[in-house]
């Protein structure tokens, strides 16, 4: 079924944003975890919508209410539930775009693949709101990881042409990645939050949307991790990036760049330091035949701009298949990259637990 994921630890993710609302099944976890609630809660307000001119204007609390799974501050072992309530949907909003498909969003596609029976009010189950419960699953993987002192953290690469400094692959400072957690717009030179916020803003004033990109890096996972040929890491977490609503591209240490240099500049040569098996370099992100390397592991997704903008665009009306123009009303992100950060961080946390457990088996996390 395509709402599950996972080998070890699997999730099943359902609702739709307008309707009572969003949750994920987790399976796999042992009994006997303590959930730490306020790491959990930070989490969801690092995602969560209507917190600044930044973001869509849709408020809503995003409080986990956990079903199953979870008795007396710990994992019960059997299958985790949680659900977060929709409740600020203004599905008028959706009603011009019924039969209007907007240009971008996943309507044409959804229409088509479920019977003309999609539920299209906020892009149903297509929705970024999908994102809230994967929120709720990744940190507690986050947690599991961060006990084992493995650390992932991300920042804003860029927003539209406005570009961020990158992390240093080799010798990446640990309190520098915890830090970045801790800010709604992280960058690594602060300098450049205003361009970009403006560049955000004045996309909105024009009724118009921006993309960008978002580095990631996990430091500490030990070597060994991942297999070939199918679960190698960069292809693990590739299938869980893309599962992300409007993540668009994804590379892996200098990955595209790679391709514009000689062996020698891309070979990442090997030394000893501290008694450890090092690399000079890290062009290659961590990752040497699908498997860790005991470098940080680096990645970055490119995130598309908001597909619903006001500006008008063409389209169809797909009851009349006649052409016609649309101008999107309503509630939307003029940039996603900001509330995607969390998003791939938690989706990254699940991705790394299931391949380490793959390896280590479930001891491990107690
Ligand atoms: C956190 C988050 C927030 C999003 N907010 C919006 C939004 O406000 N408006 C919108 O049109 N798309 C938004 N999207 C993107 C759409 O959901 C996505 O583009 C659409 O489902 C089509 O999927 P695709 O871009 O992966 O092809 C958001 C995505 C995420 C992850
Ligand atoms: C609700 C969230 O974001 C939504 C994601 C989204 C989309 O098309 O992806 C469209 C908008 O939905 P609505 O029109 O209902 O306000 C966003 O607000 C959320 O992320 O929790």
């Amino acid at each position: 079924m395509s709402g599950i994921w996972g080998n070890n630890i699997k999730v099943s993710i359902f609702g739709e944003s307008h309707g009572h609302g969003v949750g994920i099944v987790i399976d796999g976890l042992p009994g006997g975890i303590k959930l730490d609630m306020d790491y959990i809660k930070y989490e969801m307000d690092r995602r969560k919508p209507g917190k600044s001119k930044l973001t869509t204007s849709r408020k809503e609390a995003d409080e986990v209410k956990i079903l199953s799974g979870y008795f007396n501050g710990k994992t019960t072992g059997t299958p985790l539930c949680a659900f977060i309530e929709n409740t600020n949907t203004r599905s008028r909003d959706y009603s011009k775009t019924k039969d209007l498909m907007r240009p971008g969003h996943a309507d044409y596609t959804g229409y088509m693949k479920y019977n003309q029976s999609n539920d299209y009010r906020g892009g149903g189950h297509f929705s970024g709101r999908l994102t809230a419960p994967l929120v709720f699953a990744g940190s507690i993987a986050k947690q599991i990881l961060e006990k084992n002192n493995i650390l992932i953290g991300s920042h804003i690469s860029s927003i539209y042409t406005q570009v961020d400094e990158t992390f240093d692959y080799v010798n990446c400072n640990e309190e520098l990645v915890k830090n970045l957690r801790l800010e709604e717009f992280p960058l690594i030179d602060k300098s450049k939050a205003d361009s970009m916020k403006d560049i955000i803003l004045r996309a909105k004033e024009e009724g118009n949307s921006v993309g960008g990109i978002v580095e990631t890096i996990i430091l500490n996972v030990e070597t060994g991790i991942g297999s070939p040929f199918f679960s190698s890491i960069e292809s693990r977490i590739s299938s869980m990036m893309f599962s992300i609503p409007a993540i668009k591209g994804i590379e892996f240490g200098e990955g595209f760049n790679m391709a514009k240099m000689k062996g020698n500049e891309s070979n990442d040569e090997y030394c000893i330091k501290d008694g450890e098996i090092r690399t000079y370099t890290n062009n290659n992100g961590g990752i040497l035949g699908g498997i860790s390397n005991g470098m940080p592991i680096v990645f970055k997704c490119a995130i598309k701009p908001t597909p619903s903008i006001s500006m008008e665009q063409r389209t169809i009306n797909i009851e009349s298949k006649e052409e016609t123009s649309l101008s999107i009303e309503g509630r939307h992100d003029p940039c996603i990259v900001p509330r995607a950060i969390p998003v791939i961080e938690a989706g990254v946390a699940l991705t790394l637990l299931d391949m380490i457990i793959e390896k280590k088996g479930l001891e491990w996390i107690n």
